[in-house]
């Protein structure tokens, strides 16, 4: 499988660095983690920023750093889009995209007006820079990046400049890039909801040091990581329509093991969309409960059990009899468990509060 490789040990000033992980070179991977624990570090050795002699980094089998090699930063086929988007004043919008688009004209593999039309930028390229919103300058930031035909896209943190709603009218944007460019994304954020609505992998990074790596619904229902015994502990996952009831407003969706009923506008039939569960949306029962406003109760079995130091139990589920169907968390009281006798391997009622629709474009569309 064509991936992409990473592992930097070494400091940096008096930072210590132990980053190793190996995701698809396909889709998007977040390095997700508290500030100051090196995701922006990571990146700059990816790209060459940073110089680590212990390092070795290879996108798709191409070899950027080994024990004999190190090519320099634009020796290596990178976009790399920042917080800011540091556009040229001075030119146009048009003349920004152009600027990183190479000289040849080969069939380049992202065109000019595939870019425009993907982040909704045609109107916008006679204009200077300087009159654009915040919104629009990064979307032309990220035009210009993908422009110089990169074999990797580097974000970092592209949205964290941005209040809440231009960062909602941009992720429909990365969403859609997502679903059309056959391109690896790696995308720094200390934002759990766009890591959910926006990656497929997770790298997830602790004080310099990578604790895990691999897909985003498989780390977040880890009970040995530190994600599902978080806060807004949740776990995501992706699920196909099947049947809409127009008159209630409600679409059914199955997961391996279960299926959800949630309000939403008419969803084409046989796509997929992703959906989050939090940990304290569900509650857990022996017997199927006959009059209640829950609308989704699951069989289920508990595969998993971590005590927490403030009285709390959060339990790994397998949906289905046999346990084998998706994962969910719960997360109940100590108290409530012990009254209902639960323990590992028990067969349970997980009845679902709330189911939240993350992603709406099919990114397999
Ligand atoms: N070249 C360098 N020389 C010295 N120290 C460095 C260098 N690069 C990074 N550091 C240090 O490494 C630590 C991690 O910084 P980094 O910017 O990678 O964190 P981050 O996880 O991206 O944080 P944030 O989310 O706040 O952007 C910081 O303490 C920083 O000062």
């Amino acid at each position: 499988m064509s991936t992409v490789k990473v592992d930097f040990r070494g400091t940096l000033g008096r930072f210590e660095l132990n980053a190793r992980f190996e995701v698809p070179a396909r889709g998007v991977t977040a390095i997700f983690g508290p500030s100051g624990c090196g995701k922006t570090a990571v990146m700059r050795c990816i790209a060459g920023l940073n110089r680590l002699a212990d390092g070795l980094c290879s996108v798709a089998g191409d070899v950027w750093q080994d024990e004999k090699t190190f090519r320099p930063v634009h020796q290596r086929p990178i976009g790399y889009v920042f917080q800011e988007a540091n556009l040229f004043p001075h030119l146009s919008v048009r003349r920004n995209l152009m600027y990183g688009h190479p000289a040849t004209t080969g069939a380049a593999a992202i065109g000019f007006d595939e870019v425009v039309s993907l982040l909704g930028i045609a109107k916008l390229l006679e204009r200077s820079p300087r009159h654009l919103s915040g919104g629009e300058r990064q979307r032309v930031a990220i035009g210009r990046a993908l422009l110089s035909q990169p074999k990797l896209l580097l974000m970092d943190e592209p949205l964290s400049a941005l209040d809440q709603m231009t960062k909602d009218e941009i992720l429909p944007y990365l969403e859609r890039l997502h679903a059309a460019l056959d391109l690896p994304i790696l995308y720094i954020s200390h934002d759990i909801a766009e890591v959910e609505r926006l990656a497929d992998q997770l790298v997830l990074m602790r004080s310099g040091t990578v604790l895990a790596s691999g897909p985003l619904s498989k780390l977040q229902a880890d009970l040995s990581l530190p994600l599902a015994l978080s806060r807004d502990a949740a776990v995501s996952f992706d699920a196909e329509v099947v049947g809409q009831d127009a008159a209630d407003g409600m679409a059914t969706l199955v997961v391996p093991g279960g299926q959800f009923l949630l309000p939403a506008e008419p969803l084409p039939p046989g796509t997929r969309r992703r959906l989050r569960v939090l940990a304290d949306d569900v509650s857990l029962a022996l017997e199927a409960p006959s009059r209640s406003t829950i609308v989704n109760v699951l069989r289920a079995r508990i595969l998993e059990i971590r005590r927490q130091a403030d009285h709390r139990v959060t339990a790994l589920l397998g949906l289905g009899d046999d346990g084998e169907g998706a994962r969910l968390l719960s997360r109940v009281t100590q108290r409530s468990w012990n009254e209902l006798g639960l323990q590992t391997g028990l067969a349970v009622y997980a009845q679902v509060k709330g189911v939240a629709l993350v992603r709406r474009e099919d990114p397999a569309a």
